[in-house]
């Protein structure tokens, strides 16, 4: 059980933000953090894994206490058992990609578990390859088996999969949740992405200016509450009918702009309302 109550001021381009959260998370849950951009995502994930010190609260994991503000206690982050996997690959350029997972090992760790992680990350032919001669989505597969091989107390996923092309991306889903199945890890995913938390979590957690708002199953969150139809994308253009064309995922929407100031390559969320559904099968 991860049991943690965090303060933090966050100096924020709109101004000062209290960051004022707690949460209680079952032992071997997905859990996604979700919200707006500047909300406190990553703040979260760093003050856990002890990169950031919260000004008030306390961390406990498994029955350890890993940070307590009236205690004075604070233990480091070496000392906290988190797997972290951020948008870029933060490996050693210099070694090759069994080299990058043998270095995460802990010293009573037996060498063998290294195969197994090849195994589980599709790596197994690529062992060899040296870092700089993998693809981005190839990088973060490495990075994912670095951040688990110490079997860490909380696996923390920060937008691990947003750099990454969609095809790579389906991929690497199926492989953290085929991880989560085989180890149990407790996870925390920060994401902006519907399909990654409904296929991936047991958990929501909706982060709106330092709050958490509401804690609910992914489905009841992105099909009865507020995020129900909302879509997220990027500008690439403006046609000369006031249309804006977004890319969702990799596709191109046109949306009337009704007179805001857009530009190209500004992210926006499309709200949609009175959808006329149709499904047809397309195989398993
Ligand atoms: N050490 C710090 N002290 C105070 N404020 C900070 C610190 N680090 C980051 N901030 C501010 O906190 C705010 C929230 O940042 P954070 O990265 O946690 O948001 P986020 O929800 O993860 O955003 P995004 O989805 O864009 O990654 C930002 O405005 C940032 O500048």
């Amino acid at each position: 059980m991860i049991n943690f109550s965090l303060q933090k001021q966050l100096h924020t381009a709109a101004g000062e933000m209290q960051l004022q959260v707690s949460a209680q998370i079952e032992r071997g849950k997905f859990v996604s953090l979700y919200g707006a951009s500047g909300t406190g995502k990553t703040s979260i994930l760093r003050m856990l894994a002890g990169f950031m010190k919260p000004d008030d609260g306390f961390i406990n994991v498994n029955d350890t206490v890993w940070y307590h503000a009236s205690g004075k206690r604070n233990i480091e982050p070496q000392q906290r058992r988190i797997g972290f996997v951020f948008q870029d690959y933060a490996l050693f350029p210099n070694m090759n990609v069994r080299e990058n997972i043998l270095f995460a090992l802990g010293k009573n760790e037996s060498p063998a578990i290294v195969d197994e992680l090849l195994d589980v990350t599709g790596l197994t032919n690529l062992a060899a390859r040296k870092i700089q001669t993998l693809s981005g989505g190839q990088q973060q597969r490495v990075a994912l088996a670095r951040a688990i091989a110490n079997k860490p107390a909380i696996l923390l996923l920060d937008e691990p999969l947003s750099a990454i092309d969609n095809e790579m991306r389906v991929y690497l889903q199926d492989t953290l949740k085929e991880i989560h199945q085989r180890y149990a890890l407790t996870t925390i995913l920060v994401s902006h992405n519907a399909n990654e938390i409904i296929k991936l979590s047991d958990l929501v957690i909706h982060l709106d200016q330092g709050r958490f708002q509401q804690q609910t199953t992914p489905a009841r969150f992105f099909q009865n509450g507020q995020e129900a139809a909302k879509i997220a994308g990027n500008i690439v253009s403006i046609d000369e009918n006031g249309n804006a064309v977004v890319l969702i995922e990799n596709r191109l929407v046109s949306v009337p702009v009704a007179g805001q100031q857009l530009s190209i390559n500004d992210k926006v969320e499309i709200t949609c309302s009175n959808i006329k559904a149709d499904l047809s099968k397309q195989g398993k």
